[in-house]
This record gives structure tokens, C-alpha cells and sequence, in this order.
């Protein structure tokens, strides 16, 4: 895409002494490119905190106005969460639509969603942000940035009190219906999960920073220990790829199983409505049994990226959970890979060795707890043998007169439930 059918914009940031100020606003250009934007202008301001009215200064702002008219701006983009009345007011002044950070991440969610659950989860969260600012024209050029209706009759400024008592009803009304919608999606996931569950199959979760690799990762991992009929997840270089969560079931060699599932990368100051609307997506990484933190090992930001995955984890309440730390895209560094480190590993997503070394890793993770026993199963325990065979690797099968004689690599937890047909341990 050349410059010209993208929407000139100046990002806009207060600096107030914050040590990562210049993470933040490189973030928002990223940010503002994968909205289809061309960012022509940035502008700092240096106060201590957000002026009430207007955000800038007025002089700064003044100044804003002069940089907008020159460069042929159309959108001013602001690096924080602005409130309704700093919207209205700067708009009036610099006389182009003014988004805040929050809106931009909304409308790139809204541009991204495939499936229907991320779709009712971006538009709940849309309504949500709406709900204290229809009467901006916030929500208008939110609209066009997305080009998606919802709201968009509500955002006449003249409107009067009633109107916007009237439309506030009416958000409410579509958030209630979003809501109910979402649950009926949720319920079909959830029976899946429960399924899952049932499985007692390790869980671990690729989470980390967008586009850091972790659906790359996932699709290799997928092509090597996948089903047959496994298919990969979509991998692609912008921001926010992967907005639904895939879980997949892989089997190693040795017979163990896991589920892996790859989710929504993060990026700071994700915006609460969104990490609200995406709690069912963002469950798997809490209900993980390891985290896989993917990290651009190639970007100059993965201090502060990694910063920014830790707070949105504790954020959406993932509790500690144990955590290997994966720097990927080594090829795009001088850095030897693969290597391993405790638990840090720096590999390359399409180098088969860094793909057997990740897999050790997981594999010594989750199947430390497991133990190497043999069981004799009653004829009449059949349930017990299929349940073993389907979840345990047997490494032998023998049939005696007292009944099956199963050699198996179990899972402490296993073991304990079969204990009373335990024989023999091997060291
Ligand atoms: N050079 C290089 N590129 C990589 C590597 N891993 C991933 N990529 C590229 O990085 C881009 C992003 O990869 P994805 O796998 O979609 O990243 P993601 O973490 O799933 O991103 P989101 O879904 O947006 O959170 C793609 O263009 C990949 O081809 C790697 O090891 N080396
Ligand atoms: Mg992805």
C-alpha cells in the first residue's frame, strides 16, 4: 500500500517524565500504521500531567492546529485515554476528529475480527468506550476509522439532554444483547473446554507481545506432532494477527500428549474494555499448566515488551504460573540459537533444531510429574486399559491370568487414582 491511500494523522504525547515515554509513543505509530494510518507528525508535550481541559496546553495546542492545517492532517491520535470533554475541546480547536489510544486499539480489534466470538467481544467493548462519550464525535470518527455502524446515530453534537438520555438506553439495550449473544458463543466454547478438561491433558499457552511469533511457533509445532487433519492458524506480519484462541492437541513420540493454544498478543495499556471482553479468549493462558512467553528477540523494545506482558497477565488475573522465556527471531540478530539457558531459551521459529530444543523445554516442564509404573489391571476393569492407552504412553502390554499387565509412563495424579493396581515402579 503506498502512502497515499492511507489517512495522514499526527500522533500527539504528554510527557511526564515517565521512563518508557518513547516505548509508548513508538507503539502508537505502530499502532496507527496497522490502522491504515501514515503518521506525519508527532508532537510532544513535557507537563506533569494531562492538562483537565484540553490535554496539551493551550499555546501547544494552538501550535497543534498550525501543524494539522500545514501537513494536511486528518486525524489527530493521542498517545493516552482522553476523556470525553478533552476530546470535545481539542476538536473544536484543531477542527479534525481527535482518537485517543484506546479508540485506536479498539478500531484495529474491529478490523481484525474474524470470528463471531471476537466479533461480539470487540463490539461489547466498543459500546462500552461509547457509553460515556456519546456525545463527542469520538465515536464518529471511531466509526469511520472501523467503518462499522454501532452507535454511529448517536454521535450528533447538537443533541440535545434527552437525545443523549435516549441513546444511552439504547447503548445499554445493544451491551445487554451483545452480552447474551457472547454467552451463547461461550457456551459452545465451554463445553469444549470442559471436554478438554476431562482430558487431563497438560495445558500450555503461547502468550507474549504481538507480533513476537507466537502463532509462527504454533503452526511449526502443529506440522511436526499435529493431528492429520490439524489445521494451522494464521500467521502475519502486523499487529494483533491472532484475535481468537486455537487450541491444538500435539503428540510427541513418545505418546505424551498436550494441548498448546495460542491467543491474543498484548500490547501496553490494552485498553480495560478490551481485556474485559476478551476474558473467555484470555482463559486459556490462565488455565495454563506452563506459559510460553514468545519475545522479539530482533526488537530493540523486548525489555519493555516483556514489562508489557507481565503487567497484562497479572491484569487479566493469570496467577504465577510456572513460564519459559522464548526469544525468537535470532536469525535476525548475531546471536548464536539455538541455546538454552534455565529457563530462557533464544531460538528461530522456522529452524527445525529450535523447534526440538522448545519442545524439550515444554516437554521437561510438564511431564516432570510423571512416573514409569506397571498395573495389572481386573479383565472386568476394561475402562481403566482404554483409559491408560488413550492418555498414558504404554511402553508395554502384557495379558496374565489375573488380568492386563500395562507398563506406562503416568502422571503423578494418574497414579495416585490407579494406585490400587500398582505393582512394580522402574527407577
Ligand atoms: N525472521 C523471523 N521472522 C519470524 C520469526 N517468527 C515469526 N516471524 C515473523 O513475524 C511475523 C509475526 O508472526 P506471528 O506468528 O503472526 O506473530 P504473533 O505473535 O502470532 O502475532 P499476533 O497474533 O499479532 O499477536 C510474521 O511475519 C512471521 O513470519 C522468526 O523466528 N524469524
Ligand atoms: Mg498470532
Amino acid at each position: 500500500m503506498d502512502n497515499s491511500e492511507l489517512t495522514p494523522v499526527i500522533n500527539i504525547g504528554l510527557n511526564t517524565g515517565r521512563a518508557n515515554f518513547n516505548y509508548g509513543m513508538a507503539e502508537l505509530a505502530a499502532l496507527s500504521t496497522a490502522n491504515n494510518m501514515n503518521v506525519v507528525e508527532r508532537i510532544d508535550q513535557s507537563l506533569p500531567k494531562p492538562i483537565a481541559a484540553t490535554y496539551f496546553g493551550t499555546g501547544k495546542v494552538e501550535e497543534l492546529r498550525d501543524i494539522v492545517v500545514e501537513t494536511g492532517a486528518e486525524i489527530v491520535v493521542a498517545n493516552d485515554e482522553l476523556t470525553p470533554s478533552q476530546i470535545r475541546n481539542l476538536e473544536k480547536v484543531v477542527k479534525v476528529p481527535v482518537m485517543d489510544r484506546t479508540g485506536l486499539i479498539l478500531a484495529i480489534f474491529a478490523n481484525r475480527a474474524q470470528s463471531r466470538e471476537a466479533k461480539l467481544q470487540v463490539q461489547l467493548a466498543k459500546l462500552q468506550y461509547q457509553m460515556p462519550r456519546l456525545h463527542t464525535a469520538a465515536n464518529q470518527s471511531l466509526d469511520q476509522q472501523t467503518g462499522t455502524s454501532a452507535g454511529g446515530g448517536f454521535t450528533n453534537r447538537g443533541a440535545g439532554e434527552a437525545q443523549i438520555e435516549l441513546s444511552r438506553r439504547t447503548v445499554q439495550r445493544q451491551i445487554n444483547h451483545v452480552r447474551h449473544e457472547l454467552k451463547e458463543v461461550n457456551r459452545s466454547a465451554e463445553v469444549k473446554r470442559q471436554q478438554r478438561e476431562k482430558g487431563h491433558l497438560p495445558n500450555v499457552a503461547l502468550i507474549g507481545y504481538t507480533n513476537a511469533g507466537k502463532s509462527t511457533i504454533m503452526n511449526e509445532l502443529i506440522k511436526r506432532f499435529g493431528m492429520n487433519d490439524d489445521k494451522q492458524v494464521m500467521v502475519k506480519n502486523m499487529l494483533f494477527a491472532t484475535l481468537d484462541t486455537s487450541v491444538r492437541q500435539l503428540q510427541f513420540e513418545d505418546a505424551k500428549k498436550l494441548l498448546l493454544s495460542d491467543t491474543v498478543g498484548f500490547v501496553s495499556q490494552l485498553p480495560t474494555t478490551l481485556v474485559e471482553a476478551f476474558k473467555s479468549t484470555l482463559y486459556e493462558a490462565a488455565n495454563a499448566d506452563l506459559l510460553v512467553q514468545i519475545v522479539d528477540y530482533s526488537s530493540n523494545d523486548r525489555a519493555n515488551m516483556m514489562t508489557t506482558t507481565e503487567k497484562t497477565l497479572r491484569e487479566i488475573g493469570v496467577p504465577d504460573l510456572p513460564m519459559l522465556t522464548v526469544f525468537n527471531k535470532a536469525d535476525l540478530t548475531d546471536s548464536e540459537y539455538p541455546t538454552q539457558a534455565g529457563d530462557q531459551l533464544v531460538i528461530s521459529a522456522n529452524d527445525d533444531a529450535s523447534i526440538d530444543l522448545l519442545v524439550d523445554a515444554i516437554k521437561k516442564k510438564v511431564f516432570k510429574n510423571f512416573v514409569t509404573a506397571t498395573f495389572l489391571i481386573p479383565f472386568d476393569k476394561g475402562d481403566v486399559v482404554s483409559y491408560l492407552n488413550e492418555h498414558a504412553s504404554v511402553l508395554n502390554t502384557d495379558y496374565k491370568a489375573e488380568g492386563t499387565e500395562m507398563t506406562a509412563e503416568v502422571t503423578d495424579i494418574d497414579f495416585q487414582r490407579f494406585q490400587k493396581y500398582y505393582v512394580s515402579s522402574e527407577a
